[in-house]
């Protein structure tokens, strides 16, 4: 296995630390395992003054799979755009083909009480929601910011989706719905948006090859309000990238934290860039207090798509299981009457817990 590494910004470096630690633990009981380490996003830009430059992409490239930590920083954020982080985040996305994004919703039961809904309204939860990560608005042309015709300055950016890109996702979905509960809902804004109206058009036609899912749709307005009065309604979610990016951000909460959601992000060949949800976090950056549950469950998920090693998938989300029984908590999810640990201390009791 041949796996590239890259921190990125803020908590980045210090929750793929702890993942790397779970990596080395593996590694130590016989997986065979070779990692390299480059940068992404800011910490590229700093080094190289691109936020994807071509070191790392040559490494990315040829690497089995990729675990990032996140990217991005208020010192970033005045960057021509075509130089700051996210815009490399995006790039390595669209240059390695990575138009599947999975990103589940699993509520671990002892967490339960740090979701801020209901125990009862989230207990049991377990989301899948397929995001499309290559196209829509975020790469639809023509953007920009410019001025119009009546003299005044305008920003426009354009969605757009082709039918063979509807067409992988859905497949893509109804794949994942037909080894789980069978029930997939697309999601989309087909009431006031021509792109998202074709998305369900396509999505009902690719249909007719899994008579065996039940398919719904939902607008995304709704879909955002039902996440959560009933989020248990949901087995399996497919959607577009902006969609899918809010969506996965309001699901997260359901599981306690954003720092529980992982991801994976899938080429045709389930070759895979994995890293956690959210974001680099510079509120809580060098306090060594974030949330590494996420990186770690990212790094399970590698050994499940990538490698379709289910057994090490297992171990590792057991692992989680386990010191969340122990009663660790970083700050995100602490409550009373649990353990309240730091970034690494979570990291130790993972790592403690794979023994
Ligand atoms: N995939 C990515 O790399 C990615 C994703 C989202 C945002 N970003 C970037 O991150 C920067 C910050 O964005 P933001 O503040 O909107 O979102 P964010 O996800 O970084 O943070 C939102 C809130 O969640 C908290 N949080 C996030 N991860 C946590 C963790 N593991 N443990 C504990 N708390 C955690 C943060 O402290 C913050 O209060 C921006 O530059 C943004 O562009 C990057
Ligand atoms: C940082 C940004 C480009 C990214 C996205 O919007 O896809 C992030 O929010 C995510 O969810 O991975
Ligand atoms: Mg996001």
């Amino acid at each position: 296995m041949k796996i590239a590494i890259l921190p990125g910004d803020g908590i980045g470096p210090e929750i793929v630390a702890q993942a790397v630690r779970v990596l080395e633990k593996l590694k130590a009981d016989g997986l065979a395992v070779e990692t390299v380490t480059v940068p992404l996003g800011g910490a590229a830009y700093d080094q190289y003054g691109e936020p994807y430059p071509e070191a790392t992409r040559d490494v990315v490239r040829t690497a089995d799979a990729i675990l990032l930590g996140a990217v991005g920083g208020p010192q970033y954020d005045t960057l021509p755009r075509d130089k700051r982080p996210e815009r490399g985040l995006l790039a390595i996305r669209k240059d390695l083909g990575l138009f599947g994004n999975l990103r589940p919703a699993m509520l671990y039961p002892e967490l339960a009480g740090a979701s801020t809904l209901k125990p009862e309204v989230v207990a049991g939860l377990d989301i899948m929601i397929v995001r499309e990560l290559t196209g829509d608005i975020y790469f639809g042309q023509p953007r920009g910011i410019h001025v119009n015709d009546a003299g005044e300055r305008e920003g426009f950016n354009t969605m757009r989706y082709s039918e063979s890109e509807i067409r992988r996702i859905a497949k893509v979905a109804f794949e994942i719905a037909q080894k789980r509960n069978k029930k997939l809902c697309s999601v989309d804004k087909a009431n006031v948006l021509e792109c998202t109206e074709f998305w369900k058009e396509i999505v009902i036609d690719v249909a007719k090859q899994y008579p065996d899912v039940e398919l719904s749709h939902m607008y995304v307005d709704n879909a955002a309000m039902q996440l959560v009065r009933n989020p248990k309604q949901f087995d399996v979610i497919v959607t577009g990238n902006i969609f899918g990016d809010i969506l996965s951000d309001e699901a997260s909460m359901l599981t306690g934290s954003i720092g529980m959601l992982p991801s994976a992000s899938l080429d045709a060949n389930n070759k895979g860039l994995y890293e956690p949800c959210h974001g680099s976090a510079p509120d809580i950056a060098g306090k060594n207090v974030a949330n590494p549950l996420a990186t770690i469950l990212s790094l399970a998920m590698m050994m499940r798509y990538t490698f379709a090693r289910e057994d090490i998938a297992k171990r590792i989300e057991t692992a989680v299981q386990t010191v969340l029984r122990q009663g660790y908590r970083t700050a995100d999810i602490y409550e009373a009457g649990t353990q309240k640990v730091s970034c690494s201390g979570m990291g130790d009791a993972v790592v403690a817990a794979l023994a």
